[in-house]
């Protein structure tokens, strides 16, 4: 078998691009449809026909009124990659009717994206509406061969990057989010894909290793119930010393160290009475965790009772590594009432620190997890809580709140001749012409709309007036005077014209333009309820040729 999936191809410009993450990611992974029609296509000798095709989205996501575009990279990688195998083009073969000639197999043979030009919108950017996040212009075989696994690609990558944008967005800027999907995802890839996209949408770590390892993304993590469960008393720790963080001296019995520490905390003036005795077995699970990770001392507290058991066994190992030098992390909360714990929980950090002079054990670390989502994190703030970081998992990665974008991919020219697709649903009526859209900034710094217009139309200027018109409804029109223009649409494919390939952004920087793009949108457009609508328009040529296209391919209706 070809190696093919992953390995590096040459593009037109000599620099090579990696093949698909996912090495599932083949000219297979279609619909049979577009073999189909593939072969209609060779039939009727159209197959080379120039198409132009754009990919857009028709709603946003989660009741937003915002979407953040990623998928890009992989479907860069994809084409730059595109090439069937013998062996792919044998099933191929098989999988369409006897009667298909042979020569149409020869064609599959010889094609590649080598002659297909991409133009998108910048991975990691806000996008809206019917505004194509691609637009795909080649031979017309070549391209519909293209449409599933760019759709595919697209589509749970922006929801997914959009539900993370949308928690960063509630939880604030300050918090800490570890996406922590990977057990609850749809399958290996959904994992996969969950944690890259959830990184660019703004979380800071996962805890998917592959996902470290692949994207360089950061991997954080604490223990689980099981850990605190498996032990059942101090006595079964067996190697109890513990050399001071310097090196300079040896606790040869931690052990009776943090047990010193708890009768201390137990019988304090102000702890007196709180709690009692505490579970033995969570106090052996917490010392075995400190001596393999002294540095990086966190415990998971909602195994036996928070407030009586976990949190003291908490402290009184901390404070016995805080003896040898050691600054301990913090706390998990899984269970309870998140806000409430949270906050008995730093006062009693806070009641440490001054009881026992600690500096700074009050600002220990507090993690809270389980079934969180945007409503739970929004009840959360709206309660008051002391929570620093928020581990995330299925209502995030599994888009809870809203299965699929709904990303389509309509034939908007061939031949240099505009199409449309019509519907009873003026909302699905798709947008005709190979065009180029701009995004026109107001004199406050926003966005304030996005324009599309026919490709040889001159593009909007800064200072000067232009009507921008609602695609379909007539009365809807404004004009804008734009500070800055911004040209949406970048070549990330030339294909065979001599156009400059835009380099695909490292990870970290499309990340970056995703927080910088979310903050710099007007924040009545980003609240979470009732959010005003961003305006997505066309000019008043695109407008005219629409409506003029509409009403010649819409047969007239006769009543009788
Ligand atoms: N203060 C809070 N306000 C609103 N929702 C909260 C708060 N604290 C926790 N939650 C959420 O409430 C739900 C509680 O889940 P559930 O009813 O399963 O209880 P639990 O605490 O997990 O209980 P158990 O100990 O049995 O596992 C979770 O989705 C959690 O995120
Ligand atoms: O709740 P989610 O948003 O999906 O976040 C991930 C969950 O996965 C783990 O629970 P699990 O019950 O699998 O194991 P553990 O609690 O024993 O670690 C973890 O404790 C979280 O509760
Ligand atoms: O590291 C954790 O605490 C973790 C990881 C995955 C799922 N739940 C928790
Ligand atoms: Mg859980």
């Amino acid at each position: 078998m070809e190696g093919k999936a992953n390995g590096p191809s040459e593009n037109q410009a000599g620099r090579s691009v990696s093949g698909p993450t996912n090495p599932m990611v083949t000219p297979l992974l279609n619909d049979l449809y577009q073999f189909t029609m593939a072969y209609a296509y060779w039939k009727a000798g159209k197959h080379d026909e120039r198409a132009v095709f754009d990919l857009y989205f028709r709603k946003n996501p989660f009741g937003g009124e915002y979407t953040i575009f990623a998928g890009l990279e992989e479907c860069i990688r994809f084409i730059a990659n595109f090439k069937l195998t013998e062996e792919e083009i044998t099933f191929v073969r098989d999988s369409l009717p006897g009667s298909c000639e042979d020569g149409f197999f020869d064609y599959l043979r010889g094609i590649n994206c080598s002659d297909v030009e991409v133009h998108a919108i910048t991975e990691g950017s806000v996008v809206f509406p019917k505004v194509p996040l691609l637009r795909v212009e080649g031979p017309v075989a070549v391209v519909q061969l293209l449409e599933t696994p760019f759709v595919n690609l697209i589509n749970y990558a922006s929801l997914v990057t959009t539900n993370a944008a949308r928690h960063r967005f509630v939880a604030s800027k300050s918090k800490m989010l570890l996406e922590f999907g990977l057990r609850r995802a749809q399958g290996p890839d959904g994992g996969i894909g969950a944690s890259k996209y959830c990184y660019i949408g703004g979380f800071d770590a996962t805890s998917n290793v592959a996902a470290g390892k692949l994207f360089g993304i950061p991997l954080r993590g604490t223990h689980s119930h099981a850990f605190v469960s498996s032990f059942m008393s101090p006595d079964e720790i067996i190697e109890k010393s513990l050399k001071s963080s310097d090196g300079s001296h040896t606790s040869e019995d931690f052990v009776s160290l943090v047990q010193t520490w708890l009768s201390k905390i137990q019988w304090s003036k102000s702890l007196h009475g709180i709690f009692g005795e505490t579970n033995q077995s969570e106090l052996a699970a917490f010392i075995s965790y400190a001596l393999a990770f002294p540095n990086n001392f966190l415990a998971l507290v909602d195994t036996y009772d928070v407030m009586r058991s976990g949190v003291p066994n908490f402290c009184a190992v901390a404070l016995a590594l805080n003896d040898l030098g050691y600054k301990a992390v913090g706390i998990r909360l899984d269970s309870g009432d998140l806000a409430y714990l949270s906050c008995e929980a730093r006062k009693f950090f806070r009641t440490i620190e001054k009881e026992f002079g600690v500096p700074d054990f009050e600002k220990m670390s507090i993690t809270a997890s389980n079934d969180l989502n945007e409503e739970t994190l929004d009840a959360l703030n709206k309660q008051g809580h002391e929570v620093d970081a928020f581990g995330i998992g299925t209502y995030l990665v599994t888009c809870y709140a809203q299965a699929a974008l709904g990303c389509v991919f309509k034939l908007v020219e061939i031949n240099k001749q505009p199409r449309i697709k019509l519907s009873e649903d003026v909302s699905k009526v798709s947008i005709p012409c190979k065009k180029r859209s701009y995004r026109l900034y107001g004199k406050e710094g926003y966005p304030l709309v996005d324009i599309m217009t026919g490709e040889n139309e001159p593009p909007p200027k800064v200072g000067e007036r232009i009507l921008c018109r609602h695609p379909f409804n007539e009365s809807k029109r404004a004009y804008v005077v734009p500070q800055k223009v911004e040209e949406l649409l970048k070549c990330y494919w030339p294909g065979s014209s001599d156009k400059r390939r835009e380099d695909l952004p490292t990870l970290k920087d499309t990340r970056e333009r995703c927080i910088k793009q979310l903050e710099q949108m007007r924040p009545d457009h980003m609240r979470r309820l009732n959010p005003t609508p961003y305006k997505v328009s066309v000019s008043a040529k695109l407008y005219d040729f629409i409506h003029f296209l509409w009403l010649n391919e819409a047969p007239v209706g006769e009543l009788q």
